[in-house]
């Protein structure tokens, strides 16, 4: 069951400028800067009340917000939606016809089980299913 939107996504060039521009307009610090290598990106993340922000900043030109940047620009790159079980959530999303972009769910930023749906499937929205990782 989708439960909330977890983050929203935004892809930029200059993380520390960025980090700043963000401290400004939600008046508040990043909590959290980490880096996922898989994905190619270095995160910060703030949190106003329940409202999530994922900044990224490419690390290598292949990564996916390398691309994105390259192709679109600075922006909201996805929107992410907490799952309370991420593998039956993947299996009935790809029942009703949606790609996942990752057969197998894959660690995140933030203590996250993640998975993605293609964009060309979701009216051009990149989405992230994020299921917390309980240890
Ligand atoms: C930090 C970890 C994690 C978290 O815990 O929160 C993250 O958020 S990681 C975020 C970065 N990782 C990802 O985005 C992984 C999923 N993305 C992908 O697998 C790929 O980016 C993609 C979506 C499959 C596209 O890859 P590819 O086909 O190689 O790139 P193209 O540039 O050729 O794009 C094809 C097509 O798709 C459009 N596109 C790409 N990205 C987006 C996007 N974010 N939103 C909307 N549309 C997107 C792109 O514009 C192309 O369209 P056309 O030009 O019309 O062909
Ligand atoms: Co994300």
């Amino acid at each position: 069951m989708l439960t909330n939107v977890e983050h929203i996504g935004i892809a930029v060039r200059d993380l520390d400028a960025s980090n700043e521009l963000f401290s400004k307009l939600l008046n508040v610090a990043p909590y959290k800067s980490e880096a996922v290598e898989s994905e190619g990106v270095t995160t910060s993340f703030f949190k106003v009340n329940q409202t999530k922000i994922e900044l990224l900043e490419a690390t290598s030109p292949d990564s996916p917000i390398a691309k994105f940047l390259g192709k679109k620009g600075e922006g909201i790159h996805h929107i992410a939606f907490e799952v309370d079980d991420i593998q039956t959530e993947m299996e009935r999303l790809k029942g009703e016809g949606f790609t996942v972009l990752n057969e197998t769910p894959k660690r995140g930023a933030d203590n996250k089980l993640v998975c993605f749906l293609h964009p060309k499937g979701t009216n051009e929205v990149l989405v992230e299913l994020c299921q917390e990782i309980k240890e």
